[in-house]
């Protein structure tokens, strides 16, 4: 319908469309005031034609003749172009000609609206037509009320459908007129019937004054709009609908037409400055309209662009709309940051590489030296002719020369042609976690999870995505800078993402690492239901966790399935522009990363209960935005399994102590060559990149965590779905009289919420996880709750409190 509509107005915008001149103002001065007086000279010689017509008939032929003297008085001219109109042309319509001209000329003298005069023109041309028609149906074929004109098309008309059919289709005239220009419906005469009855004929008829009396607010709309109609009419106001408003008219039904009048009367009684621009605009900006309206859209899209343009994008941080991001004063300002050359210390590692190389024949072309927080790369370009290898196989050689840990050569450094060899320097400078998170790098960033990791050796700030590695693997010998790896990591979230935007689940064997996070429970943290510390510290629990999280992913893959989503960025970005319903149980879903700071003890105390569910989560879990982060002390094989090796692509390693370690994680050497303190090595699958972690201290991470939980926080952690394992499962034959004391007080609990879970008793009775699971397990032998459903909460089978005391009574005898 929008498609035809803005079809219909193109086409009727270039039929109308009268050239457009570009004039210059003098041009226009004298177009315009000549359109005027050619518009009077036509309207004095029509009149004079009234009087003078019948005498200067004779004249005409003589129009070449000075002696012959017309009467016109705009003689022999006027009597020519009276005799053209009027005689030979329309009749009396003419007059609206002259009149035409005249406002012609007005308008280009004003430079007012052309898009105004083009509708003059075409209903003043159509006015004519009619009225030298409807003239010449009763005139002769000399009588100058219809002319030549009228009475010829008369007499054809007649020929074919007679004299009815003609005033019938004058009268078809009238109405179609009457109904495009000032769209008036079928009910507006039967309003006007109606009012007439009311003693109000004579003010309609009028048409100057006010029809309204004792009619109803819808009638009285109606009523002003046909009477401004007519007013606009008598006072050739220049506003009149415009030609849209037709197509509405010929396309819509009756009903639409009524509240489309309604709604647009006061357009219609308007003859203010301020609506005919408006109404330019409209016209002009019609292209664009065009372009708007050209695509079909689905239902649902139409209703959530209405109630995006209602309500505005959803926005998930409207819970906690004054929440605050924490700020950079709460990180500490090192002292001993930035970059100091020591043009000494360069000199001689130069020297001494230079040396040791030319000691076993390796001469060097050129030597460029880039210095980083903890290394100096130098980068040289061997003579023509060098085995690589043979560089390579110096390692020892030159670290031995230059009396340091640490060394490490790159050869070639990939795609720049030279050889690379890492140089620890001797004073080390601190990345702070300060220094990267005030990056441009990392503040401008878009990425869907950014985290700043530290500094290059080109002394770049290294932020990534975690969203794109997708899971990330981090391993170290102790005490080189692992915690403090996962502390940059999650306070690189903090100070970038939205509580509700991103979830920690945090397991944390070692039990101190991660417990300042605790205070950021019902901001950040996701935890069971059923589980009281959100921070897992207790490994039989982190099986549960884990396989929770797999029902999480499974969850939310039916939604992402039901949305049409391929990942939770398109899932999201739907639900922001309200195209999921929430009834339908879409929610906007918060990205979860799972830290776990110590891998390896998990996997020796629980093996591949562990494993499954990491495995499982690592494949499958990136589209839906579960993320993992598992750091390691110890990455021997039986750790860190193919199966997980191979579904973590990203990797990071801080030093390990050996070779084989270092094989194991980053599948070549190089983690045994670093220097410890946040020294790593950082791998997305190809090549290998040496940043300085940043330093996040622990008083720092206090006071991140302590602005955040001084903050309003959600009611409580985000659930995730509860997962209850096997050895938890119900034995049905629960004897009556074992029963636990709060056996009826959790039944009226679960009965009246009509919701079985175990979680809602121990919220309501103030119980442990054991207890309130007995309870659910005696409640499920006595038949008042079905049996367990996985994620969802069981069914409770007694509809109210009468049936359950006739239950539990019926059960005694
Ligand atoms: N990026 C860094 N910059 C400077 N010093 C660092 C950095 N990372 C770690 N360190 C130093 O190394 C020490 C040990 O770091 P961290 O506690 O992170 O080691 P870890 O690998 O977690 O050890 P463990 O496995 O025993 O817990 C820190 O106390 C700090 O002094």
């Amino acid at each position: 319908m929008a498609k035809k509509k803005t079809k219909t107005k193109t086409s009727t915008n270039k039929k109308f469309k009268l050239p457009s001149f570009q004039l210059s103002s003098q041009q226009k001065l004298v177009f315009g005031s000549f359109l005027v007086i050619f518009g009077i000279v036509l309207c004095i010689a029509f009149v004079s034609f009234l009087f003078t017509g019948e005498a200067d008939q004779s004249t005409l032929s003589d129009f070449a003749s000075r002696e012959v003297k017309p009467k016109n008085w705009l003689s022999k001219t006027g009597a020519w172009l009276s005799d053209l109109f009027i005689q030979r042309g329309f009749g009396i319509a003419s007059f609206i000609f002259s009149g035409l001209c005249c406002l012609s000329g007005v308008y280009i003298l004003t430079e007012s609206n052309k898009t105004k005069l083009r509708k003059h023109w075409f209903w003043g041309t159509l006015i004519i037509i009619w009225l030298s028609v409807f003239f010449g149906f009763f005139g002769a074929k000399t009588d100058i009320l219809g002319g030549t004109i009228g009475y010829e098309v008369n007499s054809y008309l007649q020929d074919y459908i007679g004299k009815i059919g003609v005033s019938l289709l004058l009268l078809f005239g009238v109405i179609t007129y009457l109904a495009i220009r000032f769209r008036l419906t079928f009910q507006n005469f039967a309003n006007v019937f109606y009012s007439a009855k009311k003693d109000i004929k004579d003010e309609f008829t009028t048409a100057n004054e006010d029809i309204v009396v004792g009619v109803d607010n819808n009638l009285t709309d109606e009523a002003e709009a046909f009477k401004s109609a007519f007013d606009i009419k008598e006072k050739e106001s220049i506003n009149v609908p415009v030609e849209d408003n037709i197509d509405d008219d010929i396309l819509g039904d009756s009903v639409t037409l009524n509240t489309v009048e309604a709604e647009e009367k006061p357009v219609l009684n308007s003859t203010s400055l301020e609506v005919n621009i408006a109404e330019e605009e409209i016209e002009e900006d019609l292209d664009i309209e065009v372009e708007q309206v050209a695509e079909e859209q689905s239902e649902t899209d139409n209703l959530s662009d209405k109630l995006v343009a209602d309500f505005g994008q959803f926005d998930p941080t409207l819970e906690l709309a004054k929440y605050q991001f924490p700020t950079l004063d709460l990180l500490k300002k090192y002292d001993s940051e930035g970059i100091t050359i020591n043009q000494e210390e360069l000199e001689e590692n130069k020297n001494r590489i230079v040396d040791t190389l030319k000691n076993y024949n390796i001469g060097i072309s050129n030597i460029k030296a880039t210095i980083g927080p903890t290394v100096t790369l130098y980068e040289i370009v061997p003579e023509a002719g060098i085995r690589i290898s043979k560089i390579k196989n110096l390692e020892d050689d030159i670290a031995l020369s230059l009396s340091a840990l640490g060394i490490r050569i790159i050869a070639p450094i990939p795609g720049k042609g030279t050889i690379g060899i890492e140089v620890p320097n001797k004073n080390s400078t601190i990345v702070s976690m300060r220094s990267v998170i005030a990056s441009k790098k990392f503040q401008s960033s878009d990425m869907q999870l950014p985290i700043a990791l530290g500094k290059t050796i080109s002394n770049e700030t290294f932020v990534v995505d975690l969203a794109k590695m997708p899971h990330m693997l981090m391993a170290g010998a102790t005490g080189q800078g692992k915690s403090v790896g996962l502390n940059a990591v999650l306070t690189s979230l903090l100070y970038k993402k939205h509580p509700a935007e991103v979830k920690f689940v945090l397991v944390d064997p070692k039990k101190v690492e991660l417990t300042l996070f605790n205070k950021i429970e019902r901001h950040y943290l996701a935890k069971l239901p059923d589980s009281e510390d959100a921070i897992i510290t207790d490994n039989t629990k982190v099986i549960n966790t884990l396989n929770s999280l797999c029902i999480e992913m499974d969850n939310r893959y039916e939604l992402l399935k039901s949305a049409m989503c391929r990942n939770i960025a398109e899932y999201n970005a739907k639900f922001k522009a309200r195209k999921l319903n929430p009834n339908d149980g879409h929610q906007f879903l918060p990205y979860i990363v799972l830290v776990v700071d110590e891998f390896a003890d998990l996997i020796m105390t629980a093996g591949k209960e562990v494993e499954t569910p990491i495995a499982r989560l690592a494949q499958l879990a990136r589209a839906i935005g579960i993320h993992l982060i598992i750091a390691t002390q110890r990455p021997s094989v039986n750790v860190i399994t193919g199966i997980i090796k191979a579904n973590f692509p990203a990797r990071i390693a801080f030093r390990v102590t050996s070779k084989i370690d270092s094989r194991t994680i980053l599948d070549g050497a190089g983690a045994d060559q670093l220097i410890g303190r946040g020294d790593m090595l950082y791998t997305q699958g190809n090549d290998l990149i040496r940043v300085q972690c940043a330093f996040v201290d622990t008083p720092e991470v206090e006071r991140i965590t302590d602005f955040i939980g001084s903050q309003k926080a959600y009611p409580e952690a985000y659930m995730l779905p509860e997962f209850v394992g096997e050895e938890s499962g119900t034995s049905l034959d629960v004897d009556i009289s074992d029963r636990d004391k709060l056996f009826k007080d959790a039944a009226i609990v679960i009965v009246t919420a009509q919701q079985g879970s175990a979680s809602l008793l121990q919220r309501k009775l103030k119980l442990g996880y054991n207890r309130a699971g007995r309870l659910i397990d005696q409640l499920e032998a006595a038949g008042i709750v079905g049996p367990f459903e996985g994620s969802k909460a069981r069914q409770v089978l007694i509809p109210d409190l009468t049936a359950l005391d006739n239950h539990l009574e019926n059960e005694i005898q």
